[in-house]
């Protein structure tokens, strides 16, 4: 059996819908179909999740929110109407939504987490009837009824261990089962979604507990790339790479897969292949467990802006036993997580996602700082980048870090901090945003301007 998920960009209009119901006649083992929200047309237009994001503020602020309930309405009405779909499932969707925005008024998490869902459960419900319609023996299956119990943590949930187990029970149902992406319910049977992107994680669950041969995870592009494609002109194509290696990147900006859609594709063998839905017969990327690396030890080079370092100064530091850990507490306590924290003998930073500081938060971290942990000096800056290279060939070979540094120097960038991580796939270079792109471009010429294709 193979689970495939198709993304928003798959599923974004009737004609995208169309390439997905013959990528799934064309294989008879493709017996889950996990689907996302409808995705973006075309490079402005906004995707459905948003556009629910959207609804529910208004809808909380006490606006009048027809227009934006119009606006995700309209989206599944021009898709109906291009499946020849009567009006039926149209109306059956503005109803479901009209429902949703009547419930847990007064618990905005949650909310907003039971229209953001809507997004992938309509979708699905619409591509069910649509596959019925062309004679697929298909049914929409709800996560409920199938039991992908997940955590209490809105807005970024976790599969619970017992989710596999009922999930495994769908192995039986004979019918193509067309699966909503992107959330499950608490043991208490409250809707919740993964994190943004989080449809990846929900084929990823479901290949898992149904001991898929392969999980496939349909896309718009032909196969991952060693470097983001709307930075990097052509870049080559990797054909193969390792759980491990697609997590890194992930983390560090490869948006194309989820980086916690690896963990139970890998925990239970699953292989996972990235394929194209507008041109399905490309091979894609395989994700698996262990590749042939000496070709090519660098597999490729994520970059993300938005990072804040958080930096303090304590003559003494080395000699104070418990310092880190009471740092870490107070960022805890904050419910700030962290990336890194490169250090001195005298000074520590701490690198984390500006989007978790507020001015306010900043400030009172920084107090608690120098009032709890008596810094000589604290203080927080923004705007850095983080740009990451990866491949499990990294940690013997050796000038890798020199040619890196060399090439970042080249474009002129200050490298305001390295950290080789401990796994020794991954060296990671803080950089001042402005320079991302120059520097990836850069570092993608110094490692890949001669290969085309990897491994
Ligand atoms: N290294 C990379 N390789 C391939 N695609 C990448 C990479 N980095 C960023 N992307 C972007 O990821 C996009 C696909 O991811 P996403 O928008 O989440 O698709 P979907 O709608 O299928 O979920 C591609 O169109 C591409 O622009
Ligand atoms: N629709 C959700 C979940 C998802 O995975 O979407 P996509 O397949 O478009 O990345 C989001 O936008 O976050």
């Amino acid at each position: 059996m193979i689970v495939c998920k198709f993304g928003g960009t798959s599923v974004a209009s009737a004609e995208q819908i169309k390439k997905v119901a013959s990528i799934v006649k064309d294989e008879p083992k493709r017996k889950a179909v996990v689907v996302s929200a409808p995705g973006k047309r075309f490079g402005d237009d906004i995707k459905v999740t948003d556009l629910l994001i959207a609804l529910a503020h208004a809808s909380l602020q006490d606006q009048n929110a027809e227009d934006e309930l119009n606006a995700v309405v309209d989206r599944y009405a021009d898709i109906a109407k291009g499946l020849d779909l009567d009006g039926t499932i149209v109306n059956v969707i503005e109803q479901d939504l009209r429902g949703r925005l009547q419930e847990n008024r007064d618990n905005p998490p949650l909310f907003m987490d039971q229209l953001k869902a809507s997004g992938e459960d309509n979708n699905a419900k619409l591509i069910a009837a649509y596959f019925t319609s062309i004679g697929l023996d298909a049914e929409y299956v709800n996560p409920k009824e199938a039991g992908l119990i997940v955590s209490d943590e809105p807005g970024r949930a976790r599969a619970l261990p017992e989710a596999y187990e009922n999930l495994a029970k769908l192995r039986e149902n004979g019918k193509i089962v067309v699966f909503p992406g992107f959330f499950g319910y608490t043991k208490e049977g409250v809707m919740m979604t993964f994190a943004r992107g989080g449809s990846d994680i929900t084929g990823s669950i479901l290949a898992a507990a149904l001991k898929a041969e392969l999980y496939e995870n349909f896309t718009d592009v032909d196969s991952v790339f060693a470097a983001n494609p709307n930075v990097v002109d052509n870049p080559a194509e990797i054909k193969r790479m390792t759980y491990r290696e697609m997590r890194e990147l992930s983390y560090a900006g490869f948006s194309v897969f989820h980086d916690e859609a690896l963990m139970p594709a890998f925990q239970h063998s699953v292989p996972v292949c990235i394929k194209n839905t507008n041109n399905p017969s490309a091979p894609g990327t395989m994700i698996v467990a262990e590749r042939e690396y000496t070709k090519s030890p660098v597999i490729g080079i994520a970059a993300d802006d938005g990072f804040s370092t958080l930096y303090v100064s304590k003559y003494l530091m080395n000699r104070e036993i418990g310092f880190g850990r009471r740092l870490l507490q107070i960022l805890e306590e904050e419910e700030v997580s962290y990336e890194h924290t490169p250090s001195g003998i005298d000074d520590l930073s701490v690198i984390v996602r500006s989007h978790q500081l507020t001015p306010e938060k900043e400030e009172r971290i920084l107090a608690r700082f120098r009032d709890e942990l008596h810094v000589d000096k604290a203080n927080v800056e923004h705007g850095f980048a983080m740009i990451v290279l990866v491949g499990e060939g990294m940690h013997n070979t050796l000038g890798l870090s020199a040619r890196a540094t060399a090439a970042i120097s080249r474009v002129g960038a200050n490298i305001e901090m390295i950290n080789q991580g401990s796994s020794e796939v991954s060296l990671v270079f803080g950089i001042q945003a402005k320079d991302t792109d120059n520097v990836l471009r850069e570092l993608y010429k110094e490692f890949f301007s001669k290969s085309a294709v990897l491994q």
